[in-house]
């Protein structure tokens, strides 16, 4: 039992640790995969806000831009319309031209120089003093115009140098005669330090960096790290300008490698294209942002949270072991209390055990009796009384045979008290075998005197049955040299029968059945008597 019970403590221990197991490692799962899920949402909206604001910004310098190229259209075809009002015509308009582009480059913020020429590339005025003189009819873009003389169309040259550091580019627009044929073109040059300022203005960050490049790939605007990065042709395979030149949006975000400087960053390239404005080729406004500095703060945040989260799982750990150990001892405890409960109930078992046997040896010797082992006086009382009641319900008779040893003392006197005392124990042994029905009772009521309960039987059947009795301890062969009535040890029986009336009539067929015995021995002994009438008891 003890082994049972410590196999289903074993296995509630175990069972137990592994539920608490498996509970930890849930609980450290779920929590694991919110902290993953929140990082992941975390990590979204960083970037998403990063793409808004990249966005915006590029979108400043785009309509900023923009703004510009609309500005320098207006101006060219502010001048052509003046040119077709003078008089004088196109060449001998010169004076007034010279002072009308003067004012024209100092009132339009960005814009370097303004060149006015003939049908042919020649110089007839312009904004810049040292250059009043001489032909551009070398120059790519002059020549482009001169091929094309499209009217309408603002033409962009290709990025060129200006000094070391700087580059810049010129637009250019067709002029008419009155006449509408090809009359000459505006040219117009940016102002590289002008526009520098207007990248700058919206930067909010130190690690941005913002650039504009002619659609041929060429950066001719940069801030900051100019020194490194005009000039620089981003039409290549793979770059983030590619990549947002072949998406064909007008917007695209991207993340990649800076080509100027190699560091992983997020940009947003917005183009101008030719078709928005009429312009001969586009230009590109790219704003990009360094990754690592976006997500910093980020990474630095998910480390602090990973290393609490390792924190918490050790903490968790170190917890569970000290549980454990705490109900590792409880179970010691309880088995030792469980081992001391099951010794103390086999001692109770036992006790008890001793004590019920101890019992019904009291029991027993209250009813038994001592030499012989056959029923007492008591238990022959008792038990005559509850045949009377039962026989007198079931209007049944009850008989009761007393018996004397005849000439016990004799005996006694003869042959000792030992010998006596084994001659009443053979005749009990023998009264006690002549009994063949179970409710039949045989008992020893005094020294040498016994009495025989027979239920369920009428007076001559308990007649018969004494007198078998009789013969049996006859035949015993006990010798008795001190008997008057035969050399053996005999018997004398007196015999009585009731049907049970009165609760107390039990008394009387008892004193009948003496009364038959003290007969018996009156008449010589070694014989049974009775009086031949029942007992009516009712009476
Ligand atoms: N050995 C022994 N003797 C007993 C016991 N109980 C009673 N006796 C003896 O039995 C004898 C009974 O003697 P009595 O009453 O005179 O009767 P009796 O000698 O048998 O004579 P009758 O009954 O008239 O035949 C006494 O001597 C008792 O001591 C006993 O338990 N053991």
């Amino acid at each position: 039992m003890l082994n049972n019970y410590d196999h289903t403590l074993k296995k509630l221990q175990h069972g137990s640790r592994r539920l608490e197991l498996l509970l930890l490692s849930a609980g450290l799962l779920l929590l694991g995969v919110i902290i993953l899920a929140w990082q992941t949402g975390e990590e979204r909206a960083i970037r998403t806000g990063e793409y808004s604001r990249l966005s915006t910004q590029s979108g400043i310098i785009y309509h900023d831009l923009r703004r510009q190229l609309m500005s320098i259209r207006a101006s060219h075809y502010n001048l052509q319309a003046e040119l077709l009002s003078e008089p004088a015509g196109f060449v001998r308009a010169r004076p007034f031209i010279d002072k009308r582009l003067r004012a024209f480059v100092q009132t339009i913020v960005g814009v370097r120089a303004t060149i006015l020429l003939d049908a042919d590339g020649h110089i007839l005025a312009s904004s810049d003093p040292d250059q009043q003189r001489g032909s551009l009819a070398d120059n790519e873009l002059v020549q482009r115009v001169m091929q094309e003389r499209q009217t309408g169309i603002l033409y962009v040259s290709k990025p060129y140098q200006l000094t070391d550091n700087l580059l810049t580019i010129t637009l250019a627009s067709a002029l008419t005669d009155e006449q509408g044929g090809f009359a000459g073109m505006v040219l117009t040059e940016l102002s590289p330090l002008e526009i520098g300022i207007l990248l700058d203005s919206v930067f909010y960050a130190d690690d941005m960096q913002a650039n504009i490049a002619h659609a041929d790939g060429t950066i001719f605007l940069a801030e900051p790290n100019a020194q490194t990065v005009l000039g620089l042709n981003l039409s290549r395979t793979g770059t983030l300008f590619t990549r947002h030149q072949l998406s064909g949006r007008k917007i695209s975000v991207q993340e990649g490698l800076l080509l100027s400087s190699g560091e992983k960053s997020m940009m947003v390239q917005q183009t101008i294209m030719p078709s928005e404005l009429n312009i001969s080729d586009a230009l590109v406004v790219s704003i990009s942002r360094n990754y690592d500095a976006i997500f910093a703060k980020f990474r630095h945040d998910r480390l602090m949270i990973a290393l609490l989260y390792l924190l918490l799982v050790c903490v968790s750990l170190c917890a569970m072991r000290l549980w454990r150990r705490k109900s590792k001892q409880v179970f010691r405890e309880l088995r030792r209390a469980q081992q001391e409960t099951v010794a103390s109930n086999a001692l109770l078992l036992r006790l008890n055990r001793q004590l019920e046997q101890q019992t019904e040896n009291m029991r027993s010797l209250a009813f038994l009796d001592e030499l012989t082992g056959i029923a007492n006086r008591r238990h022959f009382n008792r038990s005559l009384e509850a045949e009377w009641r039962r026989c007198q319900r079931e209007g049944q008779p009850l008989s009761v045979i007393m018996m004397d040893v005849d000439y016990f003392k004799q005996f006694n006197d003869l042959y000792g008290h030992q010998h006596g005392d084994d001659g009443l124990v053979c005749i009990a042994t023998s009264l006690k075998n002549s009994l063949t029905r179970s409710h039949d009772l045989v008992a020893r009521i005094g020294g040498e005197e016994f009495a025989c309960l027979l239920p369920n039987t009428p007076l001559r059947g308990a007649l018969a049955k004494a007198e078998r009795i009789r013969a049996e301890i006859e035949a015993l062969a006990l010798p008795h040299a001190g008997s008057l009535v035969g050399p053996v040890v005999t018997i004398s029986a007196g015999v009585a029968s009731a049907m049970p009336g009165s609760p107390a009539g039990y008394l009387d067929l008892l004193q009948a059945a003496d009364e038959a015995l003290y007969q018996s021995k009156k008449l010589g002994r070694n014989r049974v008597y009775s009086q031949l009438s029942a007992i009516d008891t009712e009476n």
